[in-house]
């Protein structure tokens, strides 16, 4: 039994009595072993299933746990707990009230939020104050629905009033923003949330005997309401303050600072003992943090015994010599490259590293495949699944109608208006079997920013088309009037028609996406984006190339059928894909990741590199939502990470930028460098 392996303080908080729990876990202490042990001890105890709810920080790390607790207990039973982020969690329980909603990627809504912003026009009102960009003012709204309760206005001004002039404008445009979500059925991550809260204060009730939240440090306002609106018989929070690194996502680090007091029957465990590093470097981890105020105590244990190396300061004159030493470094290590991490603060360091590591052959993975999902030839597929789910999709259609020679955004915007209007509503229909068959009448004064025309479109003879092949129903096409249709646009709504009307009776995703990828539709994406990238810098196609690039097209296409064979539903492939993109990784090898990404891994050897003043910690950001804490506990989180080597390394100077760099000042809390002068201990390799 689980139980059995962990160690007197694991089992003593995996089996505390119900009621509040919170289990202070510092880094490597086996949080996750204490979770799926008290798991174990719920299932023995006779609670339900289904009345365990575990929420984590990544899908993935609920799937490993669960995947655990299948080693002891029969798979009926454990895939009866609701385990997952609480977007999945939520999302699931949504799923049953709205079927039809759509999760929408960030970046698209950030496109939408876009064209409501734009619709108001600035410069026309003139105030003194400038007033922030759409992107700006989007990442504050998004922010602020993580990290407030209260009005938007309110939590705003508490932190820019000298916007105070824009206000009443912002807040329209956040209402218009959410109405449009609505009316064409999109959520975002938070709306997942939001809608979950509001429907359980509204009294409707999902009855947890226990709920478990890991990394509960890095929980938000949001979710910590969340929590309390599901108002669970008992409360299991496992997290360590000294690893709470999102407050600029709206972490909440009060949440586990005032646990005990917002529930004073609360019971606190500590897990003291560490298994993962040596004891050198707990020890460079501990002299840092204890600068941070200590808000539950603590200790730390070596629980590792072995050989223990202490960590070394890597110092180089130039920064992309640096990249270059690393690269070496790693080349010649025996430490196998899977088990070997490169830790940096920005993303921004990745590319000098992984350009120096790819130049000596060595492989390597970074994590946050959103390269995969934003890949053109990907994200059009995803947009064909996405307008299947739901038909009310307008960006989606815009998204697949714009690779249409002579379609731009406005075209495909009134094609997808005139389809409307044809199906009464009901794109399918109004594509395969118009029941309206005038072009739409328009009225001018309507939202200009859903499409609809400035004036009636004038009948476009259907002629033109004579010499086209088609079917006759696609001839009898209302869409065939429409004046502004050529015989390029003419081509590409074959292609699409074609490719509805085969797949009208295919519910299964992976047949469906199969179907697609076979289709003159898709041949002419792929057509389209192997030109391009076949295309040398004289504008001339090197056939070679090109090829490349239509195989690695088609492989992406493959990878995407691969991962729908897991469903049944089109609208649950979708919105997984769109849940767990963030959490996917492309490539094999050495891991590059940022510090945020590194949260809950261990690696052998970890390189947390470009530790210099400015970049780490990012004085930038700690301008905006961040603070020297915060990056304090960035940089304990970073080193914590490695179990056998540690290395931390830094350049004195940028070549590129001409700019001299000091150390860390976490290097001389770490003792490496000189405190009074931040001068260096270790000449430069
Ligand atoms: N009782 C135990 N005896 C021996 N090894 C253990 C025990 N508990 C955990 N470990 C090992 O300690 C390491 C750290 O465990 P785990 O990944 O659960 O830590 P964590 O608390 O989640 O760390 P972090 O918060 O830093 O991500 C793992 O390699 C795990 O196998």
């Amino acid at each position: 039994m689980p139980l059995s392996r962990l160690n007197p303080e694991q089992r003593e908080a995996a089996t505390a009595p119900f009621g509040h729990n919170l289990i202070i876990a510092s880094a490597g202490t086996g949080k996750t072993s204490t979770i799926v042990g008290r798991i174990a001890y719920l299932l023995q105890k006779g609670v339900p299933p289904e009345k365990i709810l575990l929420l984590t920080f990544t899908n993935k790390a609920a799937g490993e746990m669960v995947t655990r607790l299948k080693h002891y207990f029969p798979a009926q039973i454990v895939d009866r707990i609701e385990a997952g982020t609480f977007h999945a969690v939520c999302y699931r329980w949504l799923k049953t009230r709205l079927p039809q909603a759509t999760l929408k990627q960030p970046g698209e809504l950030k496109t939408l939020f876009r064209s409501v912003y734009e619709k108001r026009d600035m410069k026309r009102v003139g105030y003194d104050v400038k007033p922030f960009s759409s992107t700006y003012l989007y990442e504050l709204y998004q922010l602020y629905q993580n990290a407030a309760l209260g009005s938007f206005d309110e939590w705003f001004l508490e932190r820019c009033p000298e916007q105070e002039v824009w206000m009443d404008i912002y807040v329209d445009i956040c209402d218009e923003f959410e109405r449009t979500k609505e009316e064409y059925g999109f959520l975002s991550f938070n709306d997942l949330l939001l809608q979950v809260k509001k429907r359980l204060e509204e009294g409707e009730r999902i009855p947890f005997q226990e709920v478990l939240v890991d990394e509960y440090q890095d929980t938000n306002t949001l979710q910590g309401a969340l929590i309390d609106a599901l108002e669970p018989a008992s409360l299991f929070c496992v997290g360590d303050y000294d690893q709470s690194i999102y407050a600029f996502n709206g972490a909440n680090i009060a949440n586990i600072a005032t646990f005990t007091e917002r529930y004073p029957d609360a019971r606190v465990y500590t897990l003291r003992t560490n298994y993962r590093s040596g004891a050198a470097i707990l020890a460079l981890a501990n002299r840092v943090i204890q600068r941070n105020e200590r808000i539950y105590p603590k200790e730390l244990i070596v629980g590792k015994s072995g050989k223990n190396h202490p960590p070394k300061l890597l110092v180089f004159e130039e920064l992309f010599e640096q990249y270059q030493g690393i690269a070496s470094q790693i080349a010649e290590s025996a430490t196998p490259h899977t088990y070997t991490a490169v830790i940096f603060r920005n993303n921004a360091s990745a590319d000098g590293i992984e350009a120096s590591l790819r130049e000596r052959g060595i492989p390597c993975r970074r994590k946050g495949g959103t390269s995969f999902f934003e890949a053109k030839e990907v994200k059009f597929l995803l947009d064909l699944a996405s307008l299947l789910v739901n038909p009310r999709d307008m960006m989606a259609f815009i998204h697949i109608f714009e690779y249409g020679r002579g379609i731009g955004t406005a075209l495909a915007k009134e094609i997808f208006q005139c389809l409307m209007h044809f199906g009464e509503g009901d794109l399918r229909r109004g594509l395969l079997r118009p029941a309206i068959t005038t072009l739409p009448k328009l009225n001018p004064n309507k939202n200009t920013q859903l499409g609809l025309f400035d004036d009636d479109l004038e009948i476009g003879s259907v002629t033109r088309f004579a010499q086209i092949e088609m079917e006759e129903e696609i001839r009898a096409h209302p869409l065939l009037k429409h004046p502004r249709l050529n015989q390029d646009s003419l081509r590409f709504f074959i292609k699409f028609y074609r490719f509805y009307r085969s797949i009208d009776r295919s519910q299964r995703p992976a047949t469906i996406l199969r179907k697609a990828i076979a289709s003159p539709l898709y041949q002419e994406i792929v057509d389209q984006l192997s030109a391009q990238r076949g295309r040398l810098k004289s504008g001339e196609i090197d056939e070679e190339k090109r090829e490349l690039a239509r195989e690695r097209i088609l492989r992406k296409a493959r990878l995407l059928t691969d991962l729908a064979s897991h469903y049944r539903e089109m609208s649950r492939f979708v919105n997984a894909m769109i849940l767990g993109g963030g959490e996917m990784s492309e490539g094999e090898g050495v891991n590059l990741l940022t510090v945020h990404a590194s949260k809950g891994l261990e690696f052998e050897d970890v390189y947390v590199i470009d530790l210099m003043d400015g970049r780490f910690p990012n004085r930038k950001l700690m301008e905006r939502t961040g603070s020297m804490e915060e990056e304090r506990r960035l940089f304990y989180v970073a080193v914590t990470r490695a179990k056998s080597r540690l290395f931390l390394s830094m350049a004195k100077y940028d070549r590129v930028k001409k700019i001299d760099f000091k150390p860390s000042p976490f290097l001389a809390e770490a003792g490496l460098v000189r405190e009074e002068n931040a001068s260096l201990l270790t000449e430069p390799v």
